[in-house]
Order: C-alpha cells, then sequence, then structure tokens
C-alpha cells in the first residue's frame, strides 16, 4: 500500500506518519509538504532515514508538481492534511487560507481523477459547523448538521468539503472526509493555545487568554486522531463524513489553569486579553457514527494527555527554541504586543 500525506511535515501530519508507519511498517509513505512556518522536517527525523519513506517538498497548488509526484508515485491513498490551520492568522490575512484549502484539494483531487486512486481522504475541522451556545450543554454537531463557518479559516474549510462531496457526487472519486476537534500533542506549532501557554509559562511570560476565557472546545488527542483516520480509510464508506471528537469539553480557562498547575506556576500568569473577532463560544462533536461503525472511541485521558505533552515539551526544548528563536517572536508581537499592554 502507498500512501501520499499532504502537510506530512506538519503538526498533524507528521503525528499521522509516525502512526502508520508504526501500525503498519510495510507501507510505502510519501509525504509531500510546503515547509511554511508551520512545517518542520524535525517532526520527521525518524522516518527521513527509512527505506519506505519519501519526503518532497512542494506546494499543493503546484499541478505540474503534483501530477510528477502521483505518475512517478501511483500512491493507492491520498490523506490530504495540508492546510493553512490557524484561525487567528486567517482573520488577518485569508487570502493563503483560500488557496491552499480550496484550490490546494481541488489541484490534488485533479490528480485522483487523472491517475486514479483507492480513497482520497480529506482532514477537517470540527470548524465547518460554526458554534454553539453555552447555555445548551445538550446540543452537540452531527454529521448532518449544517455548514456554518464562522471565520475566513473554517470558510475556505467548508468550501474544500463541499468541493470534496461535489468530486465524488459527479466524478465518482472515492473520497471520505473526517471533521475533527481541537488536537494537541507532540509536536504542535506554538501559536496554537496548548503550546503557546506551556512555553509562555516555562518562560514566566503572561498567558494572554482572550475575552472571558469561558469558550469551550472539545479536546482529542493527536494520536487518538490518527487511530480514527487510519479506521476510516482503510473502512470506512466511500462518500461519507465522520466526526472525530474527544469527548472531552473544556473551557479555556480551565485547560490554562491545569498547564499552570502541572508546571507549578501561579495563576497571576493569565492575562486576560482583547477577544478574537468572531471568537466561536463553544464546539462539541457527536460521535456515535464513528463507535457504531468502527467502534472507535478516544482512548487518552485529557489529563494524561496533557501531562504527557507538557513532559514532551520539557524534554523538548531544542525542537521549540529553534522556533522561537526564528520568525515567531515577529508574530508574537504582532499578536499580542498591543493585547497585552492594554
Ligand atoms: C492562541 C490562543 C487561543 N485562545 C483561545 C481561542 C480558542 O477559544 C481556544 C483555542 O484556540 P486555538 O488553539 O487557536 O484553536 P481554535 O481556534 O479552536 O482552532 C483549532 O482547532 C480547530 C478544530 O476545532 C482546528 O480546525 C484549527 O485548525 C485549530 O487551530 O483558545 C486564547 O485564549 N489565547 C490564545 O493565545
Amino acid at each position: 500500500m502507498k500512501i501520499l500525506v499532504t502537510g506530512g511535515a506538519g503538526f498533524i501530519g507528521s503525528n499521522f506518519i509516525h502512526y502508520m508507519m508504526e501500525k503498519h511498517p510495510d507501507y510505502r509513505i510519501i509525504c509531500l509538504d510546503k515547509l511554511t512556518y508551520a512545517g518542520n522536517l524535525r517532526n520527521l527525523e525518524s522516518a527521513l532515514n527509512r527505506e519506505n519513506f519519501r519526503f518532497i517538498k512542494g506546494d499543493i497548488c503546484d499541478r505540474e508538481l503534483v501530477y510528477k509526484v502521483f505518475e512517478e508515485e501511483r500512491p493507492d491513498i491520498v490523506v490530504n492534511f495540508a492546510a493553512e490551520s490557524h484561525v487567528d492568522r486567517s482573520i488577518e490575512d485569508p487570502e493563503i487560507f483560500l488557496k491552499t484549502n480550496i484550490i490546494g484539494t481541488q489541484v490534488l483531487m485533479d490528480a485522483c481523477r487523472k491517475y486514479g486512486i483507492k480513497r482520497f481522504h480529506q482532514v477537517s475541522t470540527d470548524e465547518v459547523y460554526g458554534d454553539l451556545p453555552l447555555d445548551r450543554p445538550d446540543l452537540k454537531f452531527t454529521e448532518k448538521s449544517p455548514l456554518k463557518p464562522s471565520s475566513p479559516y473554517s470558510a475556505s474549510k467548508a468550501s474544500a468539503d463541499l468541493l470534496v462531496m461535489a468530486y465524488h457526487r459527479t466524478y465518482e472519486l472515492p473520497v471520505t472526509i473526517s471533521r475533527c476537534s481541537n488536537n494537541y500533542g507532540p509536536y504542535q506549532f506554538p501559536e496554537k493555545l496548548i503550546p503557546l501557554m506551556i512555553i509562555n509559562a516555562i518562560h514566566d511570560r503572561p498567558l494572554p487568554v482572550y475575552g472571558d476565557g469561558r469558550n469551550v472546545r472539545d479536546w482529542i488527542h493527536v494520536k487518538d486522531h490518527c487511530e480514527a483516520i487510519d479506521l476510516i480509510i482503510h473502512e470506512g464508506k466511500e462518500g461519507e463524513i465522520y466526526n472525530i471528537g474527544g469527548e472531552n469539553e473544556r473551557s479555556n480557562i480551565e485547560v490554562v489553569k491545569m498547564i499552570l498547575k502541572e508546571l507549578g506556576k501561579p495563576e497571576s500568569l493569565i492575562k486576560f486579553v482583547k477577544d478574537r473577532p468572531g471568537h466561536d463560544r463553544r464546539y462539541a462533536l457527536d460521535i456515535t457514527k464513528m463507535k457504531e461503525e468502527f467502534g472507535w472511541s478516544p482512548k487518552i485521558s485529557f489529563e494524561e494527555g496533557l501531562r504527557s505533552t507538557i513532559k514532551w515539551y520539557l524534554e523538548n526544548r531544542n525542537w521549540w527554541e529553534e522556533i522561537i528563536n526564528g520568525e515567531y517572536m515577529k508574530y508574537y508581537e504582532k499578536m499580542y504586543g498591543e493585547r497585552l499592554k492594554e
């Protein structure tokens, strides 16, 4: 089996490659990644010298390159992780989100049509459904819930999902889509809530919590997400959408306090800052379909997963120090400088 993993040098993609290499050591894995700010070859260090692994640097929007990769490798399965994924960046500058997330997906699916494929799997997000109110804990999104994205990022992911389903209907492309909740774990770029808070706390820097900190996310360990995708690409039905969630809803302030406690740092480091425009209040997924079709449910508890993630960041300082000593601080200053002064 040959699997083309796009965006495989990013957080979830690289965790997926590690997961698949261990689970299916006989598979050939080809990783196509543009190595943007969020991609890092160090995430793939242990894979790079394996014979059944190939890394190709390139953009999924580059049709000529994508066709060349298909011509040479003839993958059986494509798993598309390649995406611009950070909501705050999409609010600052939406264009690259539309290009990579929508056009990139189209180029990949065109290559699948041209060269043939057993499965094209689109990695999507729970954010395509929009948000839920805090005072209705009984409500959750199912795969049938309407799409109502709030940010340029989530609108680009929802657009791509629609395109994937259109390619299935019109060209009978064998597709599946998974929509996952908030991931955490090793190799996550420190612009996202959990790694950003861990690194700031280690440095005794203020922890910028948006708005009142009561927004709720459903957290899943990245390894549980990888396991679910592995099941879907092998056993999932063509043309189907699957919600993948952690069944672990937490307010942001609760998560931040847990991190401080684990690191033995004071809550006085918390700084409430100006809210994200259009900030989604709550995400919650109904994962009955994954449970019923595959007997899947998330295995890693949040307490255990968060503790091991904090340990990973403490033990891999080189990894994130290299990042924060690069362009990162410019980004941080731009996003947080004014907010932290207010
Ligand atoms: C970075 C940052 C975030 N936050 C808040 C905003 C959110 O309510 C929550 C999580 O923020 P983020 O880590 O940016 O993640 P969020 O916007 O939920 O989106 C993530 O989760 C989505 C899945 O739900 C993915 O599709 C996105 O690619 C991923 O970025 O924490 C803060 O309060 N302060 C911060 O500095």
